[in-house]
């Protein structure tokens, strides 16, 4: 008891919201011209951006922009390095804590690579190392007395519409799907998938067919899964009947939609659509995420379909 508690006070001095950077190493393992990493310490970066001049694009008129962040990550950072920060939260969520986390970025930035990664050991990403963190700790939790259940879902939000990705129906005509808020605050999705999960194995079988059902719809509608957010949730409830006590939180790993800008005058019909979309519900993220971070009193989870699906999440 006395490890969980020292484990979650550091975790919340460290700050309940905490934000990275990933910075992706370009095709020879190398870092772009654009990007300086900070020497002295691993929490900031340096853009370099060339800016138009009378005289045109010049090295001279280069202006520095300088981000800082709770910690950077450089482009040889191992999948094991990037789970490493991610690991403690995860323990947080087997001890009660939700925890949320989100991979943000342009189209081809890595934001899949890094949540899912590949099939080899050293190139999976974060989701499985995850689950194999999950069922390795709540084994060992077991003789101190704790059984643990997990119920994972995995949801696609493309357009504002939900679909499940873990559906492996035939149907030509797919359910459609609400969401749901109890009188208890708990957050359901109507029709569906929520899978009991017992080993590492089983979830690695729904994330290829996650995939598989997203590819599906990639050959339908081009490039879909950069512009949607697909969500994997772990809904884990623990009891301990020794010590009568019971503990229930949410883990949530996020893989969001591609963040480029509206380029004018060349979206147009179906792409427009779908990057106003993106736009809206990426900035209506942003503004729950400041809201929560101010402690303001009124937090819009409704202004957007993956801030109302992911609300319950956001309170301890
Ligand atoms: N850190 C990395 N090391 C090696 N390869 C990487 C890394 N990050 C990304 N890649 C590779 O770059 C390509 C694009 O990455 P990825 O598909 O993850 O981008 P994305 O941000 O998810 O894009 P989208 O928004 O289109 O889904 C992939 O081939 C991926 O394997």
């Amino acid at each position: 008891m006395e490890r969980r508690r020292l484990h979650n006070t550091i975790q919340e001095l460290k700050g309940n919201i905490r934000v990275c950077c990933r910075v992706r190493p370009l095709e020879d393992g190398g870092l772009t011209k654009h990007i300086q990493l900070a020497p002295s310490d691993n929490k900031s970066i340096i853009l370099a951006k060339t800016e138009e001049s009378h005289a045109g694009k010049t090295e001279d008129t280069q202006t520095n922009y300088h981000f800082s962040f709770d910690w950077v990550f450089g482009p040889q950072a191992s999948q094991q390095e990037i789970f490493d920060e991610i690991s403690l939260l995860v323990q947080s969520a087997l001890d009660g804590y939700n925890v949320c986390c989100f991979a943000y970025g342009q189209t081809g930035s890595g934001k899949t690579y890094t949540m899912e990664g590949g099939e080899a050991d050293d190139t999976r990403g974060v989701i499985p190392r995850t689950m194999q963190q999950i069922f390795r700790a709540g084994a060992e939790l077991q003789s101190q007395g704790w059984e643990f259940s997990f119920t994972a879902s995995f949801v696609e939000i493309y357009n504002e519409t939900l679909r499940d990705l873990l559906y492996s129906g035939k149907a030509i005509k797919r359910p459609e799907h609400e969401i749901r808020k109890a009188a208890n605050n708990e957050v359901t999705v109507t029709n569906l998938t929520y899978e009991k999960v017992y080993s590492e194995d089983q979830v690695l079988g729904l994330i290829a067919l996650a995939k598989q059902n997203r590819s599906t719809a990639q050959t339908a509608m081009n490039y879909r899964s950069s512009r949607s957010h697909s969500i994997f949730q772990l809904q884990i409830e623990g009891v301990n009947s020794g010590r009568d006590v019971k503990c229930k939180s949410n883990l949530c790993l996020v893989d969001l939609a591609g963040s480029e800008r509206i380029v004018k005058n060349q979206s147009q019909g179906e792409h427009f659509k779908e990057m106003t979309s993106i736009n809206s519900s990426l900035s209506n993220l942003g503004i729950v995420i400041t809201s929560l971070a101010n402690k303001a009193s009124h937090v819009p989870y409704r202004n957007s379909k993956l801030t109302y699906l992911l609300q319950e999440t956001a309170k301890r």
